[in-house]
């Protein structure tokens, strides 16, 4: 990871709200609002690997979108190598970056690789779109060509063979292969792949992260990886000496070195995850036989989401002053290989003299 240039993509205190009204809630008056994102900011560098990992509906997806652009946020700022990526897209101040140059550099795979791939045109007809729009003065053969070399690229040999082929002739790992060199094709500075490996079976899923670091050097792309996965986060975040940021409703509660994530996590919640997939750490199962690892089970709604430290009605460690105070992401410790959002990794918090939350 090179972290010595200026980030490609910088999130800056980022929040993204969903207002949702049924009939009835119109009728009334009312409304629901998500904080599907609260106040993030993350920076990623060229060349890069982070993955986002959390339980479902903490927000992954839609800070992710909203890092390459296909999400607006409601609050904060979204920079793609310094041009705000609204700004360019309104045509609002001095534009450095056009909007169809940031689209270009930012693209993104799906869990479901079939739902992106148009049922009714081969292979090659549907990885022609994304050319014939971008560069509308390639010709035929170049687009051809240059079509077949990403498919050798991704393994899919005789290319010609597999480019003539329907989506419904491949199986599900070569399609999520072509969406890849799909993305790739664009030759992007940043991939969001969205769960891209969870569907295929494990084998499969280690052959796809290997490919994806191969063709990371290759094409020297940064990818921002979203798993609900600890155990495939590690493996695709540590090969490369990438992040890993574990999010909780809405926000980002720690980062840092896949390793000292998964070695040394801080954050109570890191530590739950951690326990839940033993295969990261043999002894987090015998931990859990003397420790509960949470309070309580249920996960707070996110429309009215707690006071304070938003996992605190589930936090083993709660005190009364994390009901009280929102924590901030700030560095762990002196050797900057995490940041972690709690009250305990701040030495003289007024946290250490509050009241424990009663069970
Ligand atoms: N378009 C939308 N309109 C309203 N609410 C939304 C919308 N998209 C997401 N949400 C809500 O925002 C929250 C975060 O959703 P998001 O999909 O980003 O989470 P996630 O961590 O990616 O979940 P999953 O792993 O299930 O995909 C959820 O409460 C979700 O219901």
């Amino acid at each position: 990871m090179s972290v010595d240039k200026d980030p490609v993509v910088t999130l800056e205190d980022v929040e993204v709200q969903f207002t949702n009204k049924s009939l009835i809630q119109t009728l009334r008056r009312e409304k629901d609002v998500v904080r599907a994102v609260d106040g993030v900011s993350l920076d990623i560098h060229e060349n890069e690997v982070i993955v986002l990992v959390g339980e479902s509906g903490c927000g992954k997806t839609t800070l992710g979108k909203t890092a390459v652009g296909l999400q607006r946020p409601t609050g904060g700022s979204v920079k793609y190598r310094g041009q705000d990526v609204w700004d360019a897209k309104d045509g609002n101040g001095d534009v450095t970056v056009p909007f169809t140059d940031i689209r270009r550099s930012l693209q993104i795979i799906h869990q479901d690789p079939g739902s992106s791939l148009n049922p009714n045109r081969t292979i090659l007809n549907s990885l022609s779109v994304p050319l014939k729009r971008w560069y509308p003065d390639m010709g035929v053969d170049e687009r051809e060509d240059r079509i077949h070399r990403l498919l050798e690229y991704v393994g899919m040999k005789p290319a010609s063979s597999y480019a003539s082929r329907y989506p419904h002739q491949l199986s599900g790992g070569e399609q999520q292969r072509v969406a890849l060199g799909r993305a790739l094709l664009m030759n992007p500075d940043v991939i969001l792949a969205d769960e891209a490996v969870s569907a295929l079976d494990v084998s499969l899923r280690i052959e796809m992260m290997d490919l994806m670091h191969d063709l990371q050097r290759e094409f020297n792309t940064s990818y921002l990886f979203i798993s609900h996965d600890l155990a495939n986060a590690y493996y695709f975040a540590e090969k490369v000496g990438g992040r890993i940021g574990i999010m909780y409703l809405g926000k980002l509660v720690e980062i840092g070195a896949a390793e000292e994530i998964i070695r040394n996590p801080r954050h109570p919640y890191t530590k739950i995850l951690r326990w839940a997939t033993p295969v990261m750490d043999p002894d987090a199962a015998r931990e859990a036989a003397t420790e509960p690892p949470m309070r309580k089970i249920d996960i707070p709604d996110p429309k009215n989401p707690p006071s304070g430290c938003r996992f605190h009605t589930r936090c083993p460690k709660a005190r009364e002053a994390c009901t009280e105070e929102v924590p901030r992401l700030l560095p762990a410790d002196g050797n900057g290989r995490s940041e972690v959002a709690c009250f305990r990794s701040e030495s003289d918090h007024a946290y250490w003299n509050s009241e424990p939350l009663p069970e």
